[in-house]
């Protein structure tokens, strides 16, 4: 049985793709083969020797120590724009909120008593406070074109804005999906400058930390309305406080509440709801699920945030999965050690991205576990595992 223990609420469609006869899922057990988790933070955790893949069931790898599992040669995996549409339409209902004081206006409303008469009243005395602005005319710029961003800039091109866009590792598949509507900004602080509301969609990372600082605020439009969907540590939130207390931003809408934002005018700040949603649930749930399937049981990886992708067809009942540095002579040295013991390979897939590499081996015969150690023991291979056609 392959052993998966779950972090957080895995949606069932998903689970349901690792069958009971093969699979034991359960958020406490011994010995995992893989670990499938949404924002549970893992870097507190130690992660057990028997671990071969981690699967995050959604975009951000923030709460993974990925540095540590390329180093152990544990591939993690993500499920790239599987949750971007609910996103997506989360962040155009960020806009709405704030453009058209709907929680404020909300708030009025719930603290009125009385009649019909008394509501109507009361309603056509105060709506003057909440009086809003369009979004159709407006300069949305939209920080990082991925699967998130290109969804949000397109839509925001059918509601009649301006959308300008910043990312300086833009794909070409992500290009070909981007509204040609939508204009380039020549750096992020160009699209800061410019927009009336600014729209984070960038991983947080050592470059990304703080990116949002004070420097940057300053030289927001007077009034602008900052969206955060991405994660809370993009922004520099101090210095997000002190703009919404100076009126430099009219709003912050975010999916992070902290406690230093917590009451402050002019934020909207929601419980991480951007991917809440049944179906990106669904989605992320099913793809995890037949990623990892797909590399407990043939070493294929796809969609890997630490290693390259590897796929080959299943052919043969006898394979071997192996994560090593990348550095010269690894796969000599590994078909030595199998020819060595006078295992014949018939296919063999090697390929590396940045410090790693992975390689796929079919062979004529199972490989007794003494090879498997003596490959273990080469210096520079990180992991080995026999990819069984059907484990016992
Ligand atoms: N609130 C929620 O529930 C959700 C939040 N997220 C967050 O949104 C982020 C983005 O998600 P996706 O669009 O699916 O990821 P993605 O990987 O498709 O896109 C991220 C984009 O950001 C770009 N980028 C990286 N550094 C940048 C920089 N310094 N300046 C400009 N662009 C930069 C990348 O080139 C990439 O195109 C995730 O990493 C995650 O933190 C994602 C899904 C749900
Ligand atoms: O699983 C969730 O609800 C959070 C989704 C998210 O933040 C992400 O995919 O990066």
């Amino acid at each position: 049985m392959y052993k998966v223990l779950t972090y957080d609420n895995i949606a069932v469609t998903g689970l349901e793709r690792l069958p009971r006869d093969r699979y034991e899922v359960a958020s406490e057990i011994q010995h995992p083969d893989a670990i499938l988790l949404r924002s549970f933070d893992l870097k507190g955790v130690t992660i057990p020797d028997s671990v071969r893949c981690i699967g995050r069931a959604g975009a951000g790898v923030n709460n993974i120590p990925v540095a540590d599992c390329s180093r152990r040669g544990i591939p993690v995996f993500n499920t790239p724009g599987a949750n971007a549409n609910a996103v997506k339409e989360i962040v155009v209902a960020g806009m709405l909120l704030a453009a058209r004081h709907i929680c404020e206006a909300w708030d009025f409303t719930r603290s009125l008593a009385g009649d019909d008469a008394a509501l109507a009243q009361a309603v056509e005395r105060n709506k003057k406070n909440f009086v809003g602005t369009e979004l159709a005319g407006k300069t949305l710029g939209v920080l990082g074109l991925g699967a998130v961003g290109v969804g949000v800039a397109n839509a925001a091109v059918s509601l009649g804005m301006n959308v300008t866009g910043f990312d300086p590792a833009l794909t070409v598949e992500r290009a070909w999906q981007l509204s040609a509507a939508v204009s380039r900004a020549g750096s992020t602080d160009d699209l800061i400058a410019h927009a009336d509301f600014i729209s984070l969609h960038v991983p947080l990372n050592g470059e990304t930390r703080n990116m949002i600082d004070a420097g940057r605020l300053g030289s927001v439009k007077k009034g602008a309305v900052l969206l955060n969907f991405s994660r809370a540590g993009i922004v520099d939130e101090v210095a997000v406080r002190a703009a919404l207390e100076h009126d430099r931003l009219s709003a912050y809408v975010s999916d992070f509440p902290t406690a230093r934002l917590m009451g402050v005018k002019g934020t909207i700040l929601l419980p991480h709801l951007g991917a809440s949603t049944v179906e990106a649930e669904d989605n992320c749930a099913v793809m995890i699920a037949d990623q990892i399937r797909d590399f407990l049981e043939n070493g294929n990886i796809r969609n890997s945030v630490n290693y390259p992708t590897v796929e080959m067809p299943r052919c043969h009942p006898h394979r071997i999965g192996v994560a090593n540095e990348n550095i010269p002579n690894m796969v000599s040295q590994i078909s030595a050690a199998l020819g060595e013991a006078g295992l014949n390979i018939l296919e063999l897939l090697n390929k590396s991205r940045g410090e790693y590499a992975y390689t796929l081996i079919d062979l004529d015969t199972e490989v007794p576990p003494a090879v498997l150690d003596r490959i273990a023991n080469i210096r520079g291979v990180l992991s080995v595992h026999p990819l069984l056609a059907h484990r016992p």
